[in-house]
């Protein structure tokens, strides 16, 4: 961030290139969404076919500042005639002013001097028109009119800092960041978020999620947990040579054959000293250590007692022959010490744990448990515990849908953020104490898409300094899946409807929790008979169905759950898979029943 000779903050700078719809979209989302209050564009204002960037201008804005522009030109052709090439545009969006400057660098800076001593008083104008036409609407009861916006996109976006309008008593010094309280006649027609592919939001999250440290806990408490550093066995299994079989314990080289009972060695026998000579057999059971002498055991199926004494203690057995080793685990034979056995990343399982406790590792370093808080947003939400719904409410179905999901991973600790009402303050309130308690992520669902009151995407860019890496995702259902970073918090905004926020969970946020764990984040993906027609839709689907293993088919059939409807939840609580379904092309329209698809698995970890 640098200080520019406005006094202000230079909040974002980015190159895009020479296509109108890119322009424009970051012209509306830095002037809708981030709310700066000056965006200079440098370039693309000439003559030639690529210069879009007056058009792209002219297309957000919604009031031109033609002044700027005569001014800008008047100073430029005192420098050179070449200036008349120009076709730069100023403008106001909302309270944001837009200047289009040219590309040379010396150009640039002399246009924009001849207006930057004019600036600052544009924007307090901008600022304080838009305060007073609030005021004046909330005295009136009505709705206020539209203040005066200057719309302006540039590829350096700047926040002022501390001008001070001389045409005013009163100054604003620091502009407050706002959220989305500006009338719905006013809010965006279309979503200035571009529109990415699954991968490409994939991508963004897998850039955005670090692993996260890691910690020593005993291995007995740590079901589901990942493992952080490799683990070797302290110990070999079996730590002795051990017997296979209840039976006898015997010299292999002595053959088949009536033998005198030496001793009985019973599991955990402690005695190192026995000692089986030629001509003696021990008694043994499975998992009891072999004395020394022996090297091989016989199943007691292949003996027989030959004489008993007084007490009915055999005293004499014949054996068969058996070769050396016969059922005996050797030392080491499973796990030899220093065996590598469990790698960063595992997960454990309760063989897995099994595994380090007989292999003596009692502590273990596992990746530490994310702290992740879940909030379901949305003022017609109500919790379970209200027993009667009022006209226009329903209850709460994607917090607990969303807690499940992570409490079944195993290696997150949980916060019930509750219900959050469609208000601003409300909800920025509950994100900053999230922020306080240093959550590693914010899961919200609801108030992500294009309503005057889904203002979720704002508060997390202006109000909290976040940076949302995208808003729209190409995809059914999911559309205005939101992601990004507050600080070093990650954000994710699902979808109100409820599969789509479940959908949606499985698809980015595991990802992101896998790759905070040192997991591969890669779904699990298989081949799939379809049992229905699928007709492809406008948006790559995630089609919820079950996967049928009872038929005789080598591959499982998937068959659908029904309506793919975003807002129906039936479809997503019976479904264990999601077909992955091309978009609609005229090359392809559906799939027949029967053909081969691949399906994502939902309802493993
Ligand atoms: N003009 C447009 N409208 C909508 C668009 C669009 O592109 N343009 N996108 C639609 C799509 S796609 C989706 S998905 C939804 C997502 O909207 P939001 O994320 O803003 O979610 P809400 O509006 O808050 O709620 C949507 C729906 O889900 C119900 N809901 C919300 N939270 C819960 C919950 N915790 N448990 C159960 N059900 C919940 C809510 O009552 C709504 O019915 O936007 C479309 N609109
Ligand atoms: O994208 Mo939305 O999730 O279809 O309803
Ligand atoms: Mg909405």
């Amino acid at each position: 961030m640098s200080h520019s000779p406005l006094n202000g903050e230079c909040v974002e700078f980015k190159i895009v290139p020479d296509e109108q719809d890119e322009i424009e979209q970051i012209l509306r989302i830095w002037s809708d969404v981030n709310k700066v209050d000056l965006i200079l564009t440098s370039g693309g204002t000439g003559f030639s076919k690529r210069d879009v960037t007056p058009e792209a201008t002219r297309n957000v804005i919604e009031k031109e500042a033609n002044g700027m522009v005569i001014a800008m030109m008047q100073y430029s052709l005192t420098k050179t005639p070449m200036a008349m090439l120009s076709r730069a545009v100023a403008g106001i969006r909302g309270t944001t002013l837009i200047i289009n400057l040219p590309g040379s660098s010396k150009g640039a800076l002399e246009c924009f001097e001849s207006v930057a001593g004019q600036i600052p008083h544009a924007i307090d104008l901008l600022q304080n028109s838009a305060n007073c036409a609030e005021i004046q609407s909330k005295m009136n009861g009505l709705a206020f009119s539209p203040s005066p916006e200057l719309k302006i996109s540039s590829p350096v976006k700047i926040k002022q800092t501390g001008h001070v309008c001389p045409h005013k008593k009163k100054k604003s010094v620091n502009f407050k960041k706002t959220t989305i309280t500006d009338n719905p006649a006013r809010r965006d027609r279309k979503s200035p978020w571009p529109m990415l592919s699954v991968q490409e939001a994939l991508r963004l999250i897998f850039e955005n999620s670090q692993k996260v440290s890691s910690e020593e806990i005993d291995c007995r408490k740590a079901m589901g947990r990942i493992i952080s550093d490799k683990i070797e066995a302290r110990v070999p299994l079996p730590p002795f040579p051990a017997s296979i079989k209840d039976g006898y314990a015997v010299r292999s080289t002595d053959g088949g054959g009536i033998r005198k009972l030496l001793t009985s060695v019973a599991a955990g026998d402690a005695r190192d000293d026995i000692f089986v000579a030629s001509g003696y057999v021990a008694r043994i059971n499975t998992g009891a250590p072999l004395p020394k002498g022996a090297d091989a055991v016989v199943q007691v199926e292949d003996t027989n007692v030959i004489s008993m004494d007084d007490d009915g203690e055999e005293t004499e057995v014949s054996v068969t022959a058996v070769p050396a080793g016969n059922d005996i685990r050797p030392i080491g034979s499973d796990v030899s010490a220093g065996d590598d056995l469990l790698f960063p990343g595992d997960r454990l399982n309760p063989s897995k744990i099994g595994l380090l406790c007989t292999t003596g590792n009692r502590l273990i370093k596992v990746y530490r448990k994310l702290k992740i808080v879940v909030f379901s947003t949305g003022s017609e939400v109500v919790e379970l515990d209200q027993v009667e719904l009022k006209h226009g409410q329903i209850y709460d179905a994607n917090r607990y849908t969303l807690i499940g999901f992570l409490n079944n991973l195993g290696y997150c600790d949980v916060i019930d953020g509750g219900i959050l009402p469609d208000q601003p303050q409300t909800c920025l309130d509950a994100f900053q104490s999230a922020l306080e308690d240093e959550v590693d992520m914010i899961i919200t669902s609801g108030g992500v898409s294009m309503g005057d009151k889904d203002y979720i995407k704002s508060i997390i860019t202006n109000d909290l300094g976040g940076k949302l890496q995208f808003g729209r995702v190409n995809m059914k259902p999911g559309k205005p899946t939101t992601f990004g970073t507050i600080g070093s918090t990650l954000f994710f905004g699902l979808p109100g409807n409820p599969s789509s926020s479940a959908v949606t969970f499985n698809l980015f946020v595991k990802p992101a929790l896998r790759i905070m764990t040192g997991q591969n984040p890669r779904p699990k993906v298989v081949k799939v008979k379809l049992a229905q027609e699928i007709v492809f839709d406008g948006r790559p689907e995630y089609h919820r169905c079950i996967l049928d293993y009872s038929r005789e088919s080598e591959l499982p059939l998937a068959v659908s759950t029904g309506s793919q409807c975003s807002a129906n939840i039936q479809s997503m609580a019976r479904a264990n898979a999601l077909i992955i379904v091309p978009q609609f092309s005229e090359a392809k329209e559906s799939y027949t029943s029967g053909e081969i698809a691949s399906a994502m698995l939902i309802d493993d970890f």
